[in-house]
């Protein structure tokens, strides 16, 4: 490798697999016309968007184990996927040898790959072990945080200057700010926002969002992540679940520019434009040089679904290691698996000792 020269739950068990995999888009493509039986359909339609969308809510976090018969079906299950998606740590030799001579750039989300997975969203922070763990890769490897947090925030938890940062899942991306190589890059500033015209427009919605919800959804929690918005559900009894999406889809009535999309146990508000973790990851590998090389080896770490954009966008370039961080199986683009963030904390220490030795 080269130097570079620039809690989770058992309610979050994958019984579900397929249902996870789902991705869905809120509003509904419009039917239009106005007949009788056009209406029908439309109520139809909104029914089932909502069945669907809270079939997702379960599915994505569900709090029950398996029963006790289909504990070896799910053991079957699980060996399967292992065998598809092996540990990054069991298979650290091959991965280092496949990326021996390459420059390594290292991709690394944040909730739930670099914190455990928490009920507070502003008490998700990372040990001091995971933050030397990633001092330590950064200092060797161009090194970005891409989260759906906002980027303040999650430079809040981080708090390494030496990082890229894409908050708002992906649509806020700024260089390092500090660099302990004295490689130059001193002081950079904002790379790319390309939402950025819709800021008035999440501001109103997040007014709208908190006003409609946080008064009537007992344990509901709004975020506001600067560019997209979490509406947080790990709080709120699963009998309200129905409730809440109902008052969030009819906040985004009034906001069409604004789509909806699912992680672990929130919703997330987010502009209607093609951006997502791939494109803030090709954007990187771009603003570093290394958009046409082929001796990259991009190694992405993530754990939600937002994540599975970039791991796709590895498997198309042929290129590096996407690496998922769960302890149970989940349809994933990702080549390799961690069962948690001390998994992960493992991997970059070793990252480190591979590239000085
Ligand atoms: O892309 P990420 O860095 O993984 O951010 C995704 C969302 O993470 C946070 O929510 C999740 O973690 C919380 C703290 O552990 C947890 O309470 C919540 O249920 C999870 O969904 C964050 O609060 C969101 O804003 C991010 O969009």
């Amino acid at each position: 490798m080269t130097k570079h020269g620039v809690v989770l739950g058992p309610e979050d068990a994958v019984v579900a697999a397929a249902a996870a995999a789902r991705h869905f888009s809120f509003p509904p493509p419009r039917t239009g016309g106005d007949s009788c039986r056009k209406l029908a359909a439309q109520v139809d339609l909104g029914a089932a968007v909502m069945v669907s969308w809270l079939d997702s809510m379960k599915a994505s976090s569900p709090r029950h184990r398996l029963m006790a018969p289909l504990a070896g079906a799910a053991d079957a299950e699980h060996d399967d996927w292992m065998e598809r998606h092996p540990s990054a740590l069991d298979r650290f030799d091959a991965l280092a040898a496949a990326a021996k001579g390459k420059q390594v750039a290292v991709f690394l989300d944040y909730d739930g790959t670099l914190s455990p997975i928490v009920e507070d969203p502003d008490r998700a922070v990372m040990t001091d072990e995971m933050r030397e763990a990633v001092r330590g890769v950064a200092a060797r490897f161009p090194t970005a945080i891409v989260s759906g947090r906002c980027r303040d925030k999650v430079f809040g938890f981080v708090r390494l200057a030496e990082l890229y940062y894409a908050g708002s899942h992906g649509m806020d991306i700024r260089g390092p700010t500090a660099d302990p190589n004295h490689h130059g890059k001193e002081g950079k500033s904002v790379l790319c926002q390309p939402a950025s015209e819709f800021l008035p427009v999440i501001e109103e919605a997040y007014g709208a969002l908190v006003e409609r919800m946080e008064a009537s959804i007992p344990g509901a929690k709004v975020e506001n992540n600067k560019f997209c918005l979490s509406v947080h559900f790990r709080c709120v009894e699963e009998a309200a679940w129905g409730a809440l999406f109902e008052q969030v889809r009819a906040v985004l009535k009034d906001y069409p520019g604004l789509r909806l999309t699912q992680g672990r146990k929130v919703l997330e508000v987010r502009p209607m434009i093609k951006w997502d973790k791939g494109k803030a990851l090709e954007f990187l590998l771009d603003s570093l040089g290394y958009a046409e090389r082929s001796d990259v080896f991009p190694i992405y770490i993530g754990d939600d679904r937002t994540d599975e954009d970039a791991f796709k966008v590895l498997r198309s370039r042929g290129q590096g290691a996407g690496i998922l961080v769960s302890k149970f199986p989940k349809e994933t683009s990702a080549s390799f698996s961690l069962r948690e963030p001390a998994e992960v904390r493992d991997f970059l220490r070793r990252l480190v000792d591979a590239s000085t030795t």
